[in-house]
């Protein structure tokens, strides 16, 4: 679980994020939602310690980051998978090299044992064929199942992921929303997705925040979503035709 309270961060006198409470809950898939510049990547950012904040607490389990040494920070980088856009794959290590990556550098396994867990990680993503191919010689929808399974290689307690399904077709897209859903379902995972992708949220959304200017204007499930009234949701999710069309075919 990670808890959230009255989070602030700015820069040079601006305030991007104004007071956020959140609480994300294991085995949930919690989605990050706002138009462009409303604070979602400051928000995961904030959250992850990249950036010092200004006021309010990030608690994992109970563990409030303001308040770990620096090696207490180092170990539960270690329990924190990532996903990043476009997958952030090292190009010139093959596929099982780069799911290897976080093994060889934080795990106390014997060389066999690491192959083991990348093979294992691989196969959980449906990938054990391309072990040794290169990111440059596999699909965009590959490339993000391995950026999937280095991320769960050290079996994260939390995993984030910054708008997964950037760069693919819808049909890839649901496949990796389904596999991050199913991951964090299976190992009990807190996860947190940013994304733009208004499918995600209606496929994937155990728990949504609407963010509007830095502050957190609406949260609640993906069918609450489709039966809110409002103004901000109705504003934000639901201004193309098509989701019009859906959320009038749900709402009867
Ligand atoms: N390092 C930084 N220094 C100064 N301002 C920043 C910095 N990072 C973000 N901002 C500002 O914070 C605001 C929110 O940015 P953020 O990147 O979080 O938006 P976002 O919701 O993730 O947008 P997008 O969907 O386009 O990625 C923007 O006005 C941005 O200019």
């Amino acid at each position: 679980m990670i808890e959230v309270n009255g989070l602030k961060k700015g820069f040079n006198g601006t305030e991007v994020l104004k007071g956020i409470d959140v609480v994300f809950e294991p085995g949930k898939t919690n989605l990050i939602i706002g138009r462009s510049g409303s604070g979602k990547t400051v928000f995961l950012k904030s959250v992850l310690g990249l950036y010092d904040i200004d006021a309010g607490s990030i608690r994992y389990d109970g563990r409030d980051v303001a308040e770990l040494s620096k090696d207490e920070r180092k170990l539960l980088r270690q329990e924190i998978g990532m996903v990043f856009q476009g997958g952030a794959l090292f190009d010139s290590q093959t596929v099982l090299e780069n799911v290897m990556f976080p093994l060889n550098f934080f795990a106390e396994m014997s060389d066999s044992e690491k192959k083991d867990r990348a093979d294992f990680c691989l196969s959980r993503v449906q990938l054990e064929n391309a072990h040794q191919r290169f990111p440059a010689e596999i699909s965009g929808g590959m490339q993000k199942r391995v950026a999937i399974a280095r991320a769960i290689a050290m079996n994260p307690k939390y995993l984030f992921c910054d708008e997964p399904n950037s760069g693919l077709d819808p049909e890839t897209a649901i496949v990796i929303d389904n596999l991050i859903q199913e991951i964090t379902e299976e190992y009990n995972i807190t996860t947190v997705v940013n994304t733009h992708d208004m499918n995600s949220v209606l496929e994937i959304g155990d728990h949504i925040i609407l963010l509007k200017e830095g502050y957190k204007v609406w949260e609640g499930n993906k069918d609450e979503i489709l039966h809110s009234d409002e103004r901000d949701v109705l504003d934000f999710v639901f201004t193309s035709e098509l989701f019009k069309k859906v959320r009038a075919a749900q709402v009867k």
